[in-house]
């Protein structure tokens, strides 16, 4: 009899589960662990006190990436707090032997950034880290996902995890994405359809023409926010342009070894007639540059809309909530999104970090300059990045714009860093995460892509990039 047709995430999950547990968990290998500052010192601190060693240090890897300030990084950080985060986490990989990417190198970065520019990350393996956005890995085939503190040291401890399988949602992009729209306003057009619990409980896999036409930063922007709709992991199949991405990366397989892998690797593709739990349709032919204008990513509209208002919306819950954000983000109800004025541009994260988001606002700034009144911010993914950039003269562009350029973090993501938005302060931001002082006390995030950032850093207010220079 002929297998049953199986899902990606259905064969990457099989080839891992360990042993079937009660109550339909299951004990999975884990692959790959990433470890931050933030959530790892508990579970070094249980190692310590149980007194167990970590099971496979080679199997994992750690970087500061939150709390560390993106400039003057030859001075010690001044924030007690954060310097004592990244202090703990430098003695804790070197007490239990873990490879670290030292803060001062250039190899350091945000995490997510990090794995897939080192090669670290590899179509069908399991990848877990104390962190949410790891879902950013899932760009490559891999199952990736975010774990809790008390789990990190479950994996440091066995490098197992014990899990309860998601079900699996399949998201088909249908077409191409128009010229001038990017795989950031792609998701965010899904997260404003289905909802940021749209994918509760579900892993999804995106495929169609307009995820395959995507190249790999534009893929991991995609995984990347798949946590915004609520959903457990993204995952894409690798293919040809995810080989070509990993070819001649220092941690990926050379030679013939690259060639047995990629053989390997082009199986875990989803059979044909493999069932899923739910199945969403998108049309990417019809999406437009997307902007937040609440406190969610799923209060999201076009460039071409104005900010809703809440007393035509049906439903009385969703009005309460509308009110509620419009206040926290000073709007009124009808503002058209074009011609908001902002204060603060931030490019970075590891939404829109990548060279190719670089590049995107660097070609969009051209020989503009950044409005007078607004702070702008350049902030790669990793010190590789920075330098590919530098290489290619981006820097030079964002800096005779009036940029700052920073170097690899977090940064104005979150505020656990010097980074941040004062109260009342306005930001267009390529980040992922608009709630409530995510970016500072106070601060009021718009969520767009980079050209749209870029853009709106020039105009000094929030402008439709198609319509822009
Ligand atoms: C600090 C960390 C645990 C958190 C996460 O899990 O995502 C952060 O990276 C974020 O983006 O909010
Ligand atoms: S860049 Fe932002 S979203 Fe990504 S790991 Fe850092 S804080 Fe989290």
């Amino acid at each position: 009899m002929a297998d049953a047709p199986r899902t990606i995430f259905q064969k990457i999950w099989d080839a891992h589960v360990v042993a079937t547990l009660a109550g339909g968990n299951a004990l999975l290998y884990i692959d790959r662990h990433l470890l931050n500052e933030v959530t790892s010192p508990q579970a070094f601190e249980g190692l310590r006190l149980a007194g167990r060693r970590v099971h496979r240090p080679g199997g994992t890897i750690a970087v500061a990436d939150h709390n560390v300030p993106t400039e003057n990084r030859h001075l010690p950080i001044a924030d007690a707090d954060s310097r004592i985060q990244v202090e703990t986490l430098e003695r804790n990989v070197a007490e239990f032997g873990i490879p670290y990417v030292p803060l001062r190198g250039r190899a350091q970065g945000i995490v997510h950034v990090i794995g897939p520019d080192l090669g670290l990350t590899l179509p069908g393996l399991t990848i877990v880290c104390g962190d949410s956005h790891t879902s950013t890995h899932g760009a490559f085939g891999a199952l990736a996902f975010g774990i809790g503190t008390s789990e990190v040291e479950h994996v440091l401890a066995t490098q197992t995890l014990i899990q309860k399988q998601a079900r699996n949602m399949l998201v088909r992009v249908n077409g191409r994405l128009p010229a001038g729209i990017t795989a950031k306003d792609l998701i965010l057009a899904i997260i404003g359809r289905i909802g940021t619990a749209g994918a509760t409980g579900y892993v999804i896999e995106y495929a169609g023409e307009g995820i395959e036409a995507l190249d790999m930063a534009g893929r991991m922007t995609v995984c990347n926010m798949s946590i915004e709709a609520g959903a457990r992991a993204g995952l894409i199949a690798p293919d040809d342009t995810t080989f070509a991405y990993l070819q001649g990366r220092p941690l990926v397989p050379a030679g013939e070894a690259f060639e047995t892998a990629k053989a390997s690797w082009r199986a875990l593709r989803s059979d044909p007639g493999a069932s899923y739990d739910k199945v969403i349709d998108i049309d990417a032919t019809g999406i437009a540059p997307m902007v937040t204008w609440g406190t969610n990513p799923e209060a999201v509209v076009t460039i071409a809309d104005r900010v809703p208002d809440p007393e035509a919306m049906p439903d009385s819950a969703a009005a309460g909530q509308a009110r509620q954000m419009l206040k926290y983000m000073a709007l009124e109800p009808g503002t058209p999104l074009a011609g908001l004025p902002i204060d603060v541009v931030f490019i970075g994260s590891c939404t829109n970090s990548r060279i190719e988001d670089l590049r995107a606002a660097a070609a969009t700034i051209g020989d503009g300059h950044v409005a007078s009144g607004v702070r702008a911010l350049v902030v790669p993914g990793s010190g590789a990045i920075k330098a590919q950039a530098e290489a290619e003269g981006l820097d030079l562009i964002f800096k005779a714009a009036g940029f700052e350029w920073r170097d690899a973090g977090c940064s104005m993501c979150l505020g656990m860093n010097p980074d941040r938005l004062k109260p009342g302060e306005r930001c267009a931001s390529t980040s992922n995460r608009n709630f409530e002082s995510r970016q500072g006390p106070g601060g009021r995030t718009h969520l767009m892509s980079p050209a749209m950032a870029a853009a709106a850093a020039v105009a000094g207010h929030i402008v439709d990039v198609r319509r822009f220079g």
